[in-house]
């Protein structure tokens, strides 16, 4: 039999000494896992087929590390899928969530969030009411569900690695972590897609959400947005709520209502922009006292927000949901004016106080003396990128009508990505929001206005250090060396941006790492009159400038917590 985990390195059978369990050996021992990356890799080359060993797999890991699937129903699950926006309304449910009285039977309920990918350490994708869980709470668990998985080692799928693949390992390890915590209710994020997500090992779910639905992962999940609709909807759990983002592409939406007939959901509720989230300055966080300033910034998160809203709702409604908390959910009528009145005052912190690292982030370097601000976003498919650039671009016209700051844009994506497809999107939005109308023109003229927009446009590697090293906590080694050695991606992104924009002034410049890209912008922004850089195409190469941000001290720690700092 071959199963989705035949294709792991082996590197499982990596001996971790007793005396060797420090956070640190924690962290080598799970980079010795089988990557994200290969694992996708290995299911792209497979078309698909080894899903069908995804769960059974999965479920006999968790047998392995003591439990039962029945154990995680424990954990009132609040399940969230969707091509784009998962992180994010995952991230407006928890901080929701927090705002909320325990009814009198009930102790401070903790509320968990497991999400990925991570941003600098890996403790970020399983937290316990917003903070990342702490060092020795990681450390502690991490061993116990390492040295189950030796002590309990047959296995049905006789080819099935001792030890799981990173992600699986993840995904047990936040099972037990909030078991053995009484961590409840958990929100969680799908990994990908949702039916042969590791994650869709639990029963039931509390309620289910999908969020923006797109093409991404299509080798995996399917060519079409219906294919992937119906692999997203997967998660649905019969005699359960689920709740859908209205505005899906194609016949999309038809195929989630299919799935939710077919799997017996109780409930599915099609959510439209929420009546008090309308207005323009929600969106672009004006501080207009009657309007919502959502704590994530960008017009995409009303969308996220309604989701949020409308699944916090359906939890309230639920047995679990009463029995521990005091409030009862809360609708507003279609026709409810735009202002805040249609929200309770917890919907309304809940909203205003979530945070979410890395996406649509500005860290200004204030306190280094340096008139640089990173903008920070992970965007990596065509249409997040518009997004991320119609953000981008709307702030820097609000802050100045008079041009000063230089404009830098930092970009990388991984091999297989269409370079000219992302950039083309990069640059359509630009334009767009200049106010050009060539969209559908080719030439010089196509990008009229865009194409000397930024002063200077940066591709690099996602090396987090110069001479080559990672950062211990970034898994982010998605290329192979020669690759790297060659830069062979960041060349390829450089052609493309120059046949795109032929004649544009802007410079083009590779650079090897992210160490190197940073020193160099950090350069510019020494030479004053100040910097405004945009960094995106990557989550791994946020997280890696993230990372050295983090080390001069310009983004602390708790800026990675959802809690606000
Ligand atoms: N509703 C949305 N519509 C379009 N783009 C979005 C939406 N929400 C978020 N994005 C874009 O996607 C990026 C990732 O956001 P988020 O982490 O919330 O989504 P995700 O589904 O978890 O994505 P990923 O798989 O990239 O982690 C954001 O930085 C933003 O550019």
């Amino acid at each position: 039999m071959t199963t989705s985990a035949q294709v792991a390195s082996g590197s499982s059978s990596v001996g971790f000494a007793p005396a060797l369990r420090t956070y640190d050996d924690a962290i080598d021992a799970l980079n010795s896992l089988q990557s994200n990356a290969a694992t996708i890799e290995a299911l792209r080359k497979s078309g698909g087929r080894l899903l069908d060993f995804a769960i059974p797999e999965m479920v006999e890991y968790l047998e392995r590390i003591g439990y039962s699937t029945s154990d995680l129903n424990r954990l009132n699950v609040i399940h969230v899928t969707g091509t784009k926006g998962k992180g994010s309304t995952s991230a407006f449910v928890d901080s929701l969530l927090r705002q909320l009285t325990p009814a009198e039977s009930s102790s401070k309920p903790k509320v968990g969030l497991y999400t990925s990918p991570h941003m600098t350490s890996v403790r970020e994708r399983i937290r316990i009411n917003g903070q990342p869980v702490s060092h020795e709470l990681f450390t502690k668990y991490f061993w116990e569900v390492w040295d189950r998985l030796s002590e309990n080692p047959d296995r049905k799928f006789d080819l099935t690695p001792l030890r799981p693949v990173y992600f699986r390992f993840l995904t047990l390890l936040a099972f037990h972590i909030f078991l053995s915590e009484g961590v409840q209710p958990v929100i969680l994020e799908v990994g990908i897609g949702g039916k042969y997500d590791s994650t869709n090992i639990v029963p039931k779910c509390v309620v289910a959400g999908i969020t923006q639905l797109g093409l991404d992962h299509t080798a995996i999940l399917g060519n079409t947005v219906e294919e992937i609709a119906v692999q997203k909807a997967g998660i649905f759990k019969p005699q359960a709520p689920a709740v859908c983002w209205a505005q899906q592409p194609g016949k999309a939406l038809d195929e989630v209502k299919r799935i939710a007939t077919e799997v017996g959901v109780s409930d599915l509720q099609i959510v439209d922009v929420h009546p008090a989230l309308r207005s323009e300055e929600t969106a672009l966080g004006t501080n207009n006292r009657n309007a919502v300033t959502l704590g994530l910034p960008g017009a995409h998160q009303r969308t996220n927000a309604s989701v949020a809203l409308e699944l916090v709702n359906a939890y309230l409604d639920s047995e679990a949901g009463r029995a521990m908390f005091k409030e009862t959910s809360h609708r507003a009528s279609a026709s409810a004016d735009n202002g805040t009145s249609s929200l309770t005052p917890w919907q309304r912190k809940g909203l205003e106080d979530a945070r979410w690292p890395g996406r649509c982030q500005t860290v200004p370097t204030a306190r280094s003396g340096l008139g640089l601000t990173w903008y920070l976003d992970g965007a990596h498919t065509t249409d997040s990128l518009s997004v991320c650039l119609g953000w981008f671009t709307a702030r820097q016209q609000r802050q100045s009508t008079g041009r000063a700051n230089k404009r830098i844009f930092v970009f990388n994506c991984t091999n297989g990505r269409s370079a000219h497809e992302l950039l083309s999107s990069v640059l359509d939005t630009v334009e767009k929001s200049l106010g050009g109308q060539n969209s559908s023109s080719t030439g010089e003229s196509r990008y009229a206005l865009a194409k000397d927009y930024f002063d200077e446009v940066i591709f690099t590697t996602n090396i987090t250090f110069e001479g080559g090293g990672w950062s211990s906590e970034l898994t982010s080694k998605l290329l192979d060396d020669k690759d790297l050695v060659n830069l062979t991606v960041q060349n390829q992104l450089a052609e493309t941006w120059k046949e795109l924009v032929p004649g544009s002034s802007t410079e083009v410049r590779i650079t090897p790492s992210i160490q190197a890209m940073h020193n160099h912008v950090v350069e510019l922004a020494q030479k004053g009159g100040g910097v405004d850089c945009l960094v995106s195409g990557s989550l791994h190469l946020v997280g890696g400038v993230m990372a050295h941000l983090q080390q001069s001290g310009c983004l602390d720690d708790s800026l990675v917590s959802t809690v606000q700092p």
